[in-house]
């Protein structure tokens, strides 16, 4: 019999709560302070995913979006837009001299250089699969966790994490954004038996969301408490302990590449929730001087109207967020293109789906 943990507070609530963690647009700020955020992704298959990630992002109001890529993929990346900054970064084995005797650090070394002037990191985003380019991005999520810098793993940065489970175990401060093939692979991984979300679909079960969420909170407590978010039908999030539902409406099409709005979202906002947490402008709440554990401590924390959230609940609420606004991009796309949609389509909705969701936070100077 599994045990349901997924907080119930409004849709409404939720945005008005996700609204706190969004900077206000002030004079004051310099450049950077909305956010620094790198995708690590891009090679010679794989050009498009790091885009739309990096767009996402740039779209959704972070200050600079790096794509840190295979150089093989640098130049094309760079002329999809010269807003993002590309880095060709990332070796493979057609760039090195021996791929069976490599010197993984010195090879991290140029990425590892850039992580103190990031605030995020998404980690995966048509990243391939060459073993010498996973086996430097490896080194990096070891070097981005040992500095506390959060970081989303989704696509092929989830393999990573197939191949070696405790780069992230226990890791608090990093989301995984599994779709339907890659949990159940994380699942295998971690020797627990969950059925999928088309699984417990197809089995007939009348309690989707819950069974869902069950197995979600089971993946994630097998990694140690690290964030889940389980694409499909709707997203379910999950810590382990608390687990929310994102199930506002999308469109139709399947193309590939909606992931993307997905993960460059996240990237935004957790650069976002760190400037929150740092205090970079007074959000107007009072202090809280306990720190959010238990579902009833977050649930509290949501319902609160003028309480500063503990990172556990911002947390929950930046992925809620980010999925919220992928699926309402596509629902715009979708009803402006129908079967002919495609995920650039996504990135065109990002600010308005931004603005009919969440809103301006109070105090931004967006009308000079
Ligand atoms: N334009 C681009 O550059 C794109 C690049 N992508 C990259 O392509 C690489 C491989 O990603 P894949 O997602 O193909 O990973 P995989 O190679 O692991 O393939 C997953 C397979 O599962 C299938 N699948 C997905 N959702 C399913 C569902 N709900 N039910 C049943 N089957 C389902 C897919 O059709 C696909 O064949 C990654 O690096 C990824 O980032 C993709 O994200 C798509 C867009
Ligand atoms: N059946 C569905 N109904 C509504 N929304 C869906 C459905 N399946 C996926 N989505 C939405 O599409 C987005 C991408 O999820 P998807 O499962 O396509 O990921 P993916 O396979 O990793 O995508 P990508 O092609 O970018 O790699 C998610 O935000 C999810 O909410
Ligand atoms: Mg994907």
């Amino acid at each position: 019999m599994e045990s349901v943990h997924h907080v119930s507070v409004s849709s409404k609530i939720l945005f008005s709560k996700v609204r706190k963690i969004v900077p206000p647009m002030l004079e004051k700020f310099h450049k950077g302070q909305l956010g620094r955020v790198a995708v690590i992704g891009g090679s010679l298959d794989y050009t498009g995913a790091p885009y739309f990630s990096a767009m996402a992002s740039a779209r959704l109001g972070c200050d600079m979006s790096h794509v840190l890529c295979e150089r093989s993929a640098a130049s094309v990346i760079k002329s999809y837009s010269p807003n993002l900054m590309v880095h060709p970064l990332l070796p493979s084995i057609d760039t090195v001299k021996d791929p069976n005797s490599i010197d993984v650090p010195s090879l991290a070394g140029p990425i590892i250089a850039m992580l103190s002037r990031l605030h995020a990191l998404v980690i995966g985003p048509g990243l391939g699969r060459d073993e010498v380019t996973l086996k430097v991005v490896a080194e990096v999520i070891r070097e981005a966790r040992s500095r506390s810098i959060p970081f989303v793993l989704d696509a092929d940065g989830l393999l990573i994490v197939t191949q070696d489970p405790s780069l992230v175990k226990g890791y608090k401060e990093c989301i995984l954004t599994p779709n339907v093939v890659e949990f159940g692979r994380l699942a295998k991984t971690m020797g627990i038996k969950v059925a999928s979300q088309v699984e417990i679909a197809q089995a007939g079960n009348d309690n989707i969301t819950d069974k869902a969420s069950d197995a979600c909170e089971q993946l994630s407590q097998a990694f140690g408490g690290v964030t889940i978010i389980q694409k499909g039908p709707q997203d379910v999030i999950s810590n382990g302990i608390t687990s929310i539902i994102s199930d506002s409406k999308g469109g139709l099409k399947r193309s590939g590449g909606q992931g993307d709005t997905l993960t460059g979202s996240l990237g935004t906002f957790l650069a976002w929730r760190a400037a929150y947490h740092e205090k970079m402008w007074d959000s107007g709440e009072q202090d809280n001087e306990k720190e959010a554990q238990s579902i009833e401590d977050v649930q509290a924390e949501l319902s609160s109207e003028n309480k500063r959230m503990s990172p556990v609940t911002t947390l929950l609420l930046a992925a809620w967020a980010s999925s919220s606004i992928t699926r309402e991009c596509s629902r715009r796309a979708f009803a402006d293109k129908g079967r002919s949609m495609q995920a650039s389509d996504l990135t065109d909705e990002v600010h308005g789906a931004f603005l009919r969701l969440i809103g301006e936070p109070e105090g931004s100077k967006t009308h000079l």
